[in-house]
């Protein structure tokens, strides 16, 4: 949720503008200040960024993001094997023209995969290695899975950073067995192009999913269990399967929430109202909303505002008026990296954090409200966001 100042608001960032009560009460009772969520040497995603949130030094434990989702699917995979994500995209003229194909339904998209699978098995020659296969996720969010550990070093970009730009400046690779990923994404497109599903799509004005996108590869990531780190049972709510994935693997337990879609069409009172009741049997609850990200890859300043204002409403809002139950608990509230909407993709830029504590006399400092610069006088001085969690229980 936190952004760039945006002249269309006079300068003033989403978070700035939006109406956040929730947000800026706990912020005025807690302790604030920045939170560098993306090591140096990794690209700001979600992947990095969620993983050191969790309590995971990304440098130990982060292998890619195909692998974290592929925990989630419950997709099993031996250690020479290589998990791509893999976007449905539309390409026009050579160029991405949405890395989300129009945010395809799961069902579309999983006759589109089922049918790649299918082609693929009768044209083994198109995979020279004859052994790639596709799994169908949410929307248009799927994994291919590969033989062959070198594939992991291969030099992949993200689609939502390239949206517009030539597909042969991203796939310039050399060896025969990187040039076939590149043969397999090629391929894709002429079993998609005229798919009915894709003729259906463009008779509805909608953008066709025609080509797969492979990035974000690695093999499977080994973690140590959540409760063997920090001595607390824990579960998480989200709608994507990234953050799920993160969950499986640090043996936390994943609520399903009926209606989390990991879009604006969100169900933001089912997620605040499993959540509360969550609180109930686990010491420690991650909840993660989509909908201000995809804002920013969609550059809507107005869906980041409403965003913003709906979990504020209906996630914390909830979480608030049932926790005052409890004894002892900490809240603290961050995204896990920037989304301008100017520049549509994730930056490093530190993320605004602020932690409320219901037990700590004189733990608020002089940060009243919840906003990109306001946070920059906080007392918070965390230094690495794999220690947050650490702070968050002492
Ligand atoms: O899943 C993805 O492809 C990206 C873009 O939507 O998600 P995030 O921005 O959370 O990394």
């Amino acid at each position: 949720m936190s952004d760039y100042p945006i002249s269309e608001l006079k300068d003033k960032t989403p978070l700035e503008v939006a109406n956040k009560p929730n947000i800026d009460e706990l912020t005025s009772k807690g302790r604030a200040g920045q939170l560098n969520t993306v090591p140096k040497n990794f690209e700001p995603g979600s992947d990095v960024a969620n993983m050191s949130i969790f309590g995971y030094n990304p440098q130990k434990y982060y292998t890619g993001r195909g692998p974290l989702e592929a925990g989630s699917m419950g997709i099993e995979t031996s250690g020479e094997e290589v998990i791509f994500r893999c976007n449905l995209i539309t390409e026009k003229n050579g160029k991405i023209d949405d890395f989300n194909a129009g945010h395809i339904t799961s069902k579309e998209a999983a006759i589109l995969i089922d049918d790649l699978n299918k082609e693929f098995l009768k044209n083994p020659v198109i995979d020279k290695f004859g052994d790639g296969k596709f799994y169908s996720g949410i929307s248009y969010r799927h994994l291919f899975v590969k033989n062959g550990s070198k594939l992991s070093d291969l030099k992949t970009t993200p689609p939502h950073d390239i949206v517009g730009q030539n597909i042969d400046d991203f796939t310039n690779w050399n060896s025969d067995e990187f040039l076939n990923i590149k043969n397999i994404m090629l391929y894709s497109k002429e079993v998609l192009e005229n798919h009915p599903i894709n003729q259906e799509r463009i008779a509805n004005n909608k953008k066709p999913a025609n080509m797969v996108w492979l990035w974000g590869q690695g093999l499977k990531p080994s973690m140590p269990k959540f409760r063997d780190i920090f001595g607390l049972n824990g579960s998480v709510i989200t709608g994507v399967d990234l953050l799920k994935g993160i969950g499986v693997f640090a043996g936390l337990n994943n609520i399903d929430v009926p209606g989390a879609t990991g879009y604006f069409d969100t169900d933001y009172k089912a997620k605040g109202r499993y959540a509360s009741d969550a609180l109930e049997n686990n010491d420690f609850l991650f909840v993660h909303v989509e909908a201000p990200d995809e804002a920013g890859h969609a550059g809507s300043i107005e869906e980041k505002i409403k965003a913003i204002e709906r979990i504020d409403k209906h996630v914390l809002g909830q979480i608030m008026n049932n926790i005052t139950d409890y004894e002892n608990y900490k809240i603290a509230i961050l995204p896990d990296h920037a989304t301008p909407i100017d520049i549509r993709t994730h930056t490093r830029d530190p993320v605004p954090l602020a932690i409320y504590s219901s037990f700590e006399e004189d733990f608020s400092d002089n940060v009243k409200v919840y906003t990109e610069k306001s946070v920059i006088d906080g007392s918070l001085g965390i230094d690495k966001a794999y220690n947050l969690v650490s702070r968050m229980i002492i």
